[in-house]
């Protein structure tokens, strides 16, 4: 059994995880798709929330589960038999960002390798930070988040609980 994970804030789950999420499924046996509830980073929505939204979002893409976790990737890794870290790749800037990272985790887990998917050209610049920057001046975001989670944000961030 090939098992990947997919780590992330998902503060909210975009399209542009969903389509990385699904290209991972495609290569690997299962893909655990892992929320980091650090709970030292504010986050618009709680962790049982960003679960909720990602099992939503995941529920019809074979071979997928979705987990939280906190404390190191690598012990996530060990703990689950997972064999392979899978990140989306939007720009160089996300390389500079990751290749740290991953030699941090090659060192703490020498078994786990990391692999970088770049996102599909129409992705590339879509975040969880710049949808919620756009949601919350009013722009439309329905192109970059599944519906429910539009919703979910919309109603958030005119609750006045953001
Ligand atoms: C492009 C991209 C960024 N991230 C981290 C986003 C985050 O930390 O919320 C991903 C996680 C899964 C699949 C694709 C991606």
């Amino acid at each position: 059994m090939r098992r990947a994970v997919c780590p992330g804030s998902f503060d909210p789950v975009t399209l542009g995880h969903l389509d990385v999420i699904g290209r991972a499924a495609g290569l690997f046996d299962e893909v655990l798709v892992a929320v980091g509830t650090n709970p030292s980073k504010s986050r618009l929505f709680s962790p049982e929330e960003r679960l909720e939204m990602l099992r939503r979002a995941c529920a019809d893409i074979e071979g997928v589960r979705v987990a939280s976790f906190s404390g190191l990737l690598t012990d996530f890794c060990t703990a689950n038999d997972v064999h392979a870290i899978v990140k989306g790749l939007r720009a160089g800037t996300d390389f500079d960002y990751e290749l740290p990272m991953a030699h941090m985790n090659a060192s703490l887990a020498p078994g786990v390798e990391t692999v970088y998917l770049p996102t599909s050209a129409g992705w590339s610049f879509v975040s969880s930070s710049l949808v919620k920057e756009v949601a919350g001046f009013g722009g439309d975001i329905s192109r970059f988040v599944p519906d429910f989670v539009r919703e979910a944000l919309i109603g958030r961030l005119t609750s006045g609980d953001a």
